[in-house]
């Protein structure tokens, strides 16, 4: 099964072009879409997940029309939207149990498995008699992923899910992710590179409404090696850098000095060592390229 989007595109009444002619293919696997603030991921997954309309496109997952069929496509949807609701003071799994009767899971038998697998690939069987409420945060985004795996979806969308989380959470929440996303199309939108680097085997990052790039992590990163250039320098130093070089992120050292990375096809002069490349790198190099003063002609 494969969902292929469209020229999918829209503009909302006061005339932000969220999504602005979107073609995209997503595999089985894990798929990581990655994009700043404001980039239109939500919008993206909303309008996957039959939540918004689109202005134009068309959007297929396998064989179902999603624009046309919204029940079909939601009866094998597993979405965590980037906010969700306030839980009742009720048990993980009584929790659990009172979802599957929402969705009609059949008898009995069939819905101790579920709400049991729910619970193991979430990691949450030891803490299932506590109150979701009284439940942290990465918690929290785990039980989300519980609730979902109740419909045994084939789609699943997770909307940002680890911002917030602290690098423990994080961690376990990733590993869930990684659990589910063998045999389904898991789609991971996040503004942290590092998620889509420890998971995703296909990416897309999206910028200002458009699809800039789709790409596999891993090729994409052998790509930019040799082109990435390192030095240290001072706040001064960086602006007249900026000026002169491809410069794709900066950090400060303790001493206050600055590492910058630059992108460039040779060594931009003495000063600077080759370094290996990373994924933040191939991210950077991809929006400082949509920047419009980069382009030709502007
Ligand atoms: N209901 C709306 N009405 C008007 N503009 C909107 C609406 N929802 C989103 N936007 C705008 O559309 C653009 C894309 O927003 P969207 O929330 O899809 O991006 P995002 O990549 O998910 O960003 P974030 O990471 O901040 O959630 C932004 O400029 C946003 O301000």
């Amino acid at each position: 099964m494969q969902l292929a989007l469209k020229n999918v595109t829209k503009t909302y009444p006061n005339g932000v072009k969220a999504l602005d002619h979107i073609d995209l293919t997503i595999e089985p696997g894990m798929f990581g879409l990655l994009g700043p603030n404001g980039a239109g991921k939500s919008t993206l997954m909303r309008t996957i997940a039959t939540l918004q309309k689109p202005d134009e496109g068309e959007l297929h997952l396998g064989d179902i029309n999603i624009l046309k069929q919204k029940m079909e496509l939601r009866k094998v949807l597993g979405y965590l939207p980037q906010q969700f609701g306030v839980y009742p003071k009720m048990s993980a799994e009584k929790l659990l149990h009172y979802f599957a009767d929402l969705k009609g899971i059949g008898n009995k038998m069939e819905k101790k498995k579920i709400v049991d697998y729910a619970l193991e690939v979430t990691n949450l069987t030891d803490v299932k008699d506590k109150h979701v409420a009284g439940y942290s945060g990465g918690m929290k985004q785990r039980f989300g992923i519980a609730q979902l795996l109740l419909n045994n979806p084939k789609l699943i969308i997770v909307d940002e899910p680890t911002a917030g989380l602290d690098p423990a959470e994080r961690h376990r929440f990733l590993n869930v992710l990684r659990e589910i996303g063998t045999n389904n199309i898991v789609i991971l939108s996040t503004h942290i590179v590092d998620d889509v680097k420890e998971l995703c085997n296909d990416m897309a990052i999206l910028n200002g409404g458009k699809i800039l790039s789709k790409m596999n992590p891993v090729n994409a990163v052998e790509d930019l090696n040799g082109k990435i250039w390192t030095t240290v320098t001072n706040r001064e130093g960086e602006e007249q850098l900026s000026k002169e070089l491809n410069v794709i992120s900066s950090s400060f050292n303790q001493d206050n000095s600055l590492n910058v990375r630059v992108y460039s096809e040779e060594k931009p002069n003495q000063n600077f060592q080759s370094v290996q490349a990373d994924l933040n790198d191939v991210y950077f190099v991809h929006l400082k390229q949509d920047e419009p003063s980069l382009q030709p002609n502007s």
